[in-house]
């Protein structure tokens, strides 16, 4: 069978959600960086001996915790998401194995076996967030991907978004003319070419 990607996306209220990133270096920066460009809300809390300065800018500026010292399990208290990224292979897997325990949706950045979750690309515009995932078989086509979508999704949709949510609250009847009206009012937004039914 052709390959198919079956990972289900979820947008995480991060926020609300205690992030533990275990590690400080390259890596680590790379995942704090794309975490807090879509979510600058982000609760973050990191742990590791030695911190690499750009590391440190950004946790900084962020409020983000930056423990010092090795891993342990303790670290994992009260954590919902945790990210490995250290250069010890076997630290990251005792990571991955205790979140396992725990039940703690777990990522090891560099080790795909070793991920409940992989990262995305993500793009933002206002309200309209999109994650693009290559089912982890090229993060450079992610990033691409992701660029591409920047640039051609217009800043103004969530302008669309903003008009439609006004608009939706003031449709009269059912859930079922509300959908008809709705799907009546923004097919044009559609290619002609194309016919969809939904
Ligand atoms: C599986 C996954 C797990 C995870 O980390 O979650 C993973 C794993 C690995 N990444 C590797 C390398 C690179 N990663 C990037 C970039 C990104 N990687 C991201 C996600 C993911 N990376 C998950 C899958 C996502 C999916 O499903 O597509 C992005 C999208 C999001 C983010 O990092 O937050 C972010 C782009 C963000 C953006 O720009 O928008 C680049 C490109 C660059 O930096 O220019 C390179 C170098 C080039 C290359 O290899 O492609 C290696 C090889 C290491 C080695 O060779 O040693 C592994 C390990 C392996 O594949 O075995
Ligand atoms: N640099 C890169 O872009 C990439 C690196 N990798 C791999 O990912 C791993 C990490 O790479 P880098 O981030 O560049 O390394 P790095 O040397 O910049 O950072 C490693 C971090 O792990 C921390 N650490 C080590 N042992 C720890 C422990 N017991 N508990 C907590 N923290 C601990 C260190 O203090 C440091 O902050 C390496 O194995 C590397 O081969 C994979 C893909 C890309």
């Amino acid at each position: 069978m052709e390959d198919r990607n079956n990972l289900y996306p979820i947008f995480l209220k991060v926020e609300q959600l205690n992030v533990l990133i275990v590690g400080g270096g390259n890596v680590a920066l790379e995942k704090l960086n794309f975490l807090l460009k879509s979510s600058p809300n982000a609760k973050v809390q990191m742990i590791a001996p030695f911190y690499r300065a750009e590391t440190i800018a950004l946790a900084t500026e962020y409020g983000v915790e930056m423990l010092d010292g090795v891993y342990n399990d303790l670290h994992l208290s009260n954590k919902h998401i945790v990210i490995a990224t250290t250069d010890n292979v076997d630290v990251n897997i005792e990571v991955y194995q205790d979140c396992k325990q725990r039940n703690i949706l777990v990522n090891v950045a560099d080790n795909p076996p070793y991920c409940d979750f992989y990262m995305g690309g993500i793009v933002t515009k206002g309200n309209v967030k999109i994650a693009i995932s290559t089912n982890g078989k090229s993060p450079t086509t992610a990033k691409r991907l992701r660029q591409s979508f920047e640039d051609v999704i217009p800043d103004n949709i969530d302008d669309m978004v903003k008009n439609l949510n006004i608009f939706r609250k003031t449709i009269k009847g059912d859930f079922e003319e509300k959908v008809e009206t709705l799907n009546e009012f923004t097919k044009g937004l559609i290619s002609k070419k194309e016919v969809h039914h939904d």
